[in-house]
């Protein structure tokens, strides 16, 4: 069973507001997040006007050049924007500003906010397991991207399938899990507990949490933003330095895989991703793009069901995640209905969330 692919067509779409409003802002948001010297205005300018035309080649980014951006496979348009905006200020070349986050600051901006210190403050107190998993599930509605165009959204929202029972019985005595992250800053940070949870109730006797390898969807979390959130915690909670320990001894393994960057699903994996997933007692995935790369960027029927879309992953499989984009499988018929009926954006509003385990 399969579905056709989402691109950033039709006008009006979500896919296509994300390429016409979002990118424009964020390159906004770049230049004016660092000092950048004039040759990097000048490339920032270029990927300004590329976007709103068609697609400039790119060593190892062939497939779609010469194409309207709105034409081709979402995901490979949006991470491909992200690419150049790498390229644009100088991340890969070597100089001044090779390695240098354009996304830092928001990045180091939002461990300073009031909601993050309220987080932490709720998290000193609230410690059982369930409450873990909800905060690690709705910190992915805080997304810096998400925000550029849903404003602040904050609390939580409806969980349409909640399949975490099933999850924790998954996670008794488990040899390894795997989370694959998403965001860092208020995202990381219950990811991060919940990581000290498992590992602390021997539910889990190692966890191997990847990242990107690079800066990725504005907010997404690199070994770096891992270090920062685990600084922040510890200034309040004595998970921050468990971990650092756990880091230190092996248990808590970060991983930085070059496909966790790749413009496909996936499908795709090469063996050595696959190979870590398979050793896995279960593989955690986060968020919404992790989720679009799981099950597939396409335009699936919603009762699809998520056994069927992810029989291919190689061992047991959960996602947490709130809803993003117009990808959706797995939910109930009576829920189709009556969210198709309110008239909501409910598949892209970030207001609904799932928990999937296969
Ligand atoms: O941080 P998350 O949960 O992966 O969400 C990122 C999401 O943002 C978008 O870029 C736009 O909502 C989606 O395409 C993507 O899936």
């Amino acid at each position: 069973m399969t579905a056709a692919e989402i691109t950033g067509n039709p006008p009006g779409s979500f896919a296509w507001g994300v390429l016409h409003d979002r990118h424009p802002r964020l390159i906004a948001q770049v230049r004016d997040g660092l000092p950048y010297p004039p040759e990097i205005g000048r490339a920032l300018d270029e990927l300004a006007e590329e976007i709103t035309g068609e697609i400039r080649p790119l060593p190892g980014w062939e497939e779609y050049a010469g194409r309207s951006w709105y034409d081709v496979p979402f995901l490979w348009a949006e991470s491909c924007f992200y690419r150049k905006l790498l390229v644009a200020v100088g991340y890969f070349a070597p100089g001044p500003w090779q390695g240098v986050d354009p996304f830092e600051p928001v990045k180091s901006a939002e461990l300073r906010t009031p909601e993050l210190a309220d987080d932490l403050a709720a998290f000193a107190t609230r410690s059982d397991e369930d409450a873990l998993l909800t905060a690690s599930l709705w910190g992915n509605r805080a997304d810096l991207g998400f925000r550029l165009s849903a404003g602040q959204a904050d609390g939580d929202g409806a969980l349409l399938v909640d399949q975490s029972p099933l999850l924790w019985s998954l996670l008794t005595d488990a040899d390894t899990v795997c989370v694959v992250a998403d965001n860092s800053g208020r995202e990381l940070v219950p990811d991060l507990l919940l990581a000290d949870h498992l590992l602390v109730t021997g539910r889990a006797a190692r966890i191997l949490l990847h990242v990107k390898p690079c800066p990725y969807y504005v907010s997404d979390a690199l070994l770096t933003d891992v270090v920062a959130a685990l600084r922040r915690l510890s200034e309040s909670h004595d998970a921050g330095p468990r971990l650092e320990r756990a880091m230190r001894d092996g248990r808590l393994q970060v991983r930085a895989h070059p496909f966790s960057c790749a413009p496909w699903s996936y499908h795709r994996m090469p063996p050595d991703l696959a190979a870590d997933f398979a050793s896995a007692t279960v593989t955690i995935m986060k968020g919404d793009l992790n989720y679009r790369r799981l099950v597939g960027d396409r335009r699936w029927v919603p009762t699809t069901p998520f056994e069927e879309v992810t029989a291919y992953f190689p061992g047991r499989v959960a996602a947490l995640r709130t809803m993003k984009c117009d990808v959706a499988v797995g939910i109930p018929a009576d829920a189709v209905a009556r969210l198709d009926a309110s008239g909501e954006q409910w598949r892209s509003n970030g207001a609904h969330a799932v928990i999937h385990v296969r």
